[in-house]
């Protein structure tokens, strides 16, 4: 997990235009070449960018991979005006990217993409400043992507980076496994509960997490995914209290699969269901293979995990992977009340009913988990999955 991080976190000097050395240095030459390009001498606006560059260091809080692009994109363009670069080769995931986010400014201005720039970090700056709330608010979990809360012996996790639709990066696979570990632990608690913050239950793998990899890497990145997987996964199969799936809005990938693993999943009737792993050149996961046919036998699991068929909340229902779909306006209300009925159950009594119906299947379980990490470590190096994964960010950054 470690090296997986190194490996987002690499992604960044080269994204800030201001935190490496390499680039601190060359900035001191491209100003020289501002004034002889002919703009306008070193002045107020050179130094609030300066100074943007400066504040980019200052950050708490790591820019996600799209914002880098964007901030790498501006600087380029503000720095050298516009792209003129050959577009590199396909396999050259990163450098892709930044070539698509560069010549995607078109040709706007130095002087506008320096301003945006400007506007950029400050506001990333902005957002990092505590309000008044946040600083005397007793919120102070140490998870930086979801959080998590203890009340009335329900542990919830609330999957919460909704501008994102909750996307799971690497970071919130490994803060989901601590908070079922912490959860698992805690004596205090009952059950647990997952939900998601916004308009969407969660939208899956983050596939931003394939975006920062060299080539060469690319081994070590699907080996390391691969086990990352398999631990998500485990935690899930062997979490030993109820565990109740609270599912907001529309629920996308390896999101859907593991519900297969919660012991009562509710769904408000705005949420789907959708599993377009061969759409991503992918395949199943979270035990979803062994599952999801039990559950509704194979015709319809092909269909999902397949042929990427997106269900309804109702039709989820039909199909055995949500317990009750509520309407939308009191599913909160609702779902709160089947929580606070399983959190006063004799806990004992709970988790070994709950261990009797696992141990029926756990050896599969944990097959199939093996299998399937071992399958997909295999597609995330397919030109397949690398076409698909490309053609979404070519969409955003088109
Ligand atoms: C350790 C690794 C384990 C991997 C396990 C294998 C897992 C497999 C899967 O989970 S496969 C499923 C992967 N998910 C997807 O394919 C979904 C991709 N996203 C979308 O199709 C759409 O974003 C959407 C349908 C979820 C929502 O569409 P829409 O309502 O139009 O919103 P936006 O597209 O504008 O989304 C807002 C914002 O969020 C970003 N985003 C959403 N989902 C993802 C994602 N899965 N990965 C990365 N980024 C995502 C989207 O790009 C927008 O960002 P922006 O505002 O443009 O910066």
């Amino acid at each position: 997990m470690a090296s997986a991080l190194r490996q987002c976190l690499r992604f960044s000097p080269a994204f800030a235009g201001g935190l490496s050395t390499r680039c601190l240095l060359n900035s001191r030459v491209r100003r020289t070449q501002f004034v002889h390009v002919g703009r306008t001498a070193f002045g107020a606006r050179d130094a609030e960018f300066e100074a943007a560059k400066e504040r980019l260091n200052t950050l708490q809080e790591e820019p996600d991979n799209n914002v880098k692009l964007q901030i790498y994109a501006l600087f380029k363009q503000a720095t050298k005006g516009a792209c003129n670069t050959p577009k590199p080769g396909a396999f050259d995931f990163v450098g892709r990217a930044k070539w698509q986010a560069w010549s995607g400014l078109g040709d706007i201005s130095q002087d506008e993409a320096q301003k945006q720039y400007i506007d950029l970090i400050n506001g990333l700056a902005g957002e990092e400043a505590p309000t008044e709330t946040e600083q005397g608010g007793e919120e102070a979990s140490a998870f930086k992507e979801i959080k998590v809360t203890k009340e009335n012996k329900v542990y919830s996790i609330l999957l919460n980076r909704p501008a994102k639709k909750n996307a799971i990066t690497w970071l919130m696979y490994d803060e989901i496994v601590q908070a079922l570990d912490q959860a698992r632990m805690d004596d205090s608690v009952t059950v647990a509960v997952i939900t998601g913050a916004g308009d969407y239950y969660c939208s899956g793998n983050d596939l931003g997490n394939f975006m920062n990899i060299d080539p060469e890497d690319m081994p070590k990145m699907a080996r390391d995914g691969r086990e990352l997987l398999r631990r998500f996964v485990t935690a899930f199969i062997d979490f030993p209290k109820p565990l109740i799936g609270a599912v907001n809005g529309p629920a996308v990938g390896v999101s859907v699969t593991v519900l297969g693993l919660f012991d009562a999943v509710y769904a408000t009737d705005k949420a789907t269901f959708n599993t377009p792993f061969t759409e991503l050149g992918q395949s199943a996961e979270g035990c979803s293979s062994y599952i999801f046919p039990k559950l509704m036998g194979n015709a319809k699991a092909n269909e999902m995990l397949l042929f990427n068929r997106k269900v309804t909340a109702h039709e989820a229902c039909e199909r055995g992977l949500v317990t009750e779909v509520f309407p939308h306006d009191s599913f909160q209300k609702e779902v709160q009340a089947k929580v606070d009925y399983v959190a006063q159950l004799p806990p004992q009594s709970v988790r070994e009913g709950k261990k009797l119906v696992r141990d029926q299947e756990r050896e599969q379980l944990h097959r199939a988990n093996e299998k399937e990490c071992e399958v997909l470590e295999g597609r995330w190096l397919s030109e397949e999955c690398v076409q698909a994964i490309m053609a979404f960010f070519s969409k955003k950054f088109a």
